[in-house]
């Protein structure tokens, strides 16, 4: 309240995540729904905070982004994304929006992720909707497939449900993110070259790629396989479950049409060099996204020593080294 007056502002932080079983090809373009249900884990490095606040003075939508006006594409994306909010909170109110990405851009991390989540989390708040995380997650996948898995915290599944409408397909928590302490290395090589952006990448995979119905024969088993590695906490197969994934997921991109893969050859190098840490008997295994960056996962306590040999590779730029971190949480406006 302000003045007697009640505000419609909220402030909500969400962290970005990493899949571990990857959400590769939609089944739905808009309301995006995917062909197969993935698993990630939420990290506590990188994160994003948004601020909303609806004002019945405003007539339009305004972003500020990094403390910036955003562009009008930015802003037109964040305005058709309150539009279905405003619809089904059934209010016709603009918003100021205020976004602060603590995900640097050469993370390698889609800010996408803890993006959507936050923003979702602080516009439903903010116009008075208090959703059930359930809920949230659907909000958030409307944004970007993978936010919906931001809203939890620790180890999470997105469902990929069956429904046309989508009430189905949100994420649920799998395992809290103090129940399997893992350490994640970002790895952010050098790249030199503009990338397809996961959204063209993977409607391409699925419309021309011959190796995409291998994916889909196979991935689901792998997501039962990985919950039962989390069930036993055994690192063994989660690692190389996640790595197997991985793989799969970039192989489908070279049978596309026309074919596209993201590696560069310092993403080589550094798989390379996982192989070679495991070799020495260290726990380390590879993934990486719609990008050259490699995410490496060991355990907390070999943590330094892989960070030490990954440092010496030339092409490595930096390495941040993540946690599992938490759910989507609302602060004080
Ligand atoms: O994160 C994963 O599961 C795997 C990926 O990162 C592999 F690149 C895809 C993420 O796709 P996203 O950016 O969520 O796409 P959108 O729904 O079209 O916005």
């Amino acid at each position: 309240m302000k003045n007697g007056v009640k505000t419609l502002k909220a402030t909500a932080k969400a962290h970005t995540n990493i899949a571990l079983i990857k959400y590769w090809g939609k089944r739905d373009e808009s309301l995006i729904l995917p062909m197969n249900s993935s698993l990630s884990v939420t990290l506590d490095t990188f994160y994003t905070v948004t601020t909303v606040e609806f004002d019945e003075k405003l007539t339009e939508d305004v972003f500020f982004l990094n403390g910036e006006k955003a562009d009008h594409t930015d802003t037109e994306r964040v305005s058709n994304y309150l539009r279905a909010i405003r619809k089904f909170a059934k209010k016709h109110l603009f918003a100021v929006v205020r976004s602060e990405n603590h995900v640097p851009t050469a993370a390698g991390f889609a800010s996408s992720a803890s993006g959507y989540a936050a923003l979702a989390a602080a516009a439903t708040k903010a116009i008075g909707l208090n959703l059930h995380p359930q809920e949230l997650s659907q909000f958030a996948r409307l944004g970007s497939g993978s936010a919906c898995r931001s809203i939890y915290g620790g180890f999470v599944e997105w469902q990929k449900g069956v429904k046309e409408d989508g009430s189905d397909s949100f994420a649920v928590p799998i395992l809290h993110e103090d129940d399997f302490p893992i350490a994640v290395l970002s790895v952010m090589v050098a790249t030199n070259r503009k990338k397809v952006l996961s959204r063209a990448g993977m409607k391409r995979t699925v419309e021309t790629s011959p190796f995409y119905q291998g994916w889909l024969d196979t991935v689901e088993h792998d997501l039962s396989e990985l919950k039962h590695a989390l069930e036993l906490r055994d690192f063994t197969l989660l690692g190389e479950i996640a790595e197997r994934n991985a793989l799969k997921m970039h192989a489908t991109t070279l049978g596309a049409n026309p074919p596209f893969y993201y590696w560069q050859s310092a993403t080589m190098e550094v798989m390379e060099a996982v192989q070679n840490i495991r070799s020495q008997g260290i726990e380390a295994y590879f993934t990486m996204d719609a990008g050259p960056n490699v995410k490496v996962l060991c355990l907390p306590e070999d943590e330094q020593k892989v960070y030490d040999q990954l440092k010496q590779i030339p092409s490595v730029k930096k390495i941040f080294t993540c946690h599992p971190g938490p759910g989507v949480t609302f602060l004080p406006t």
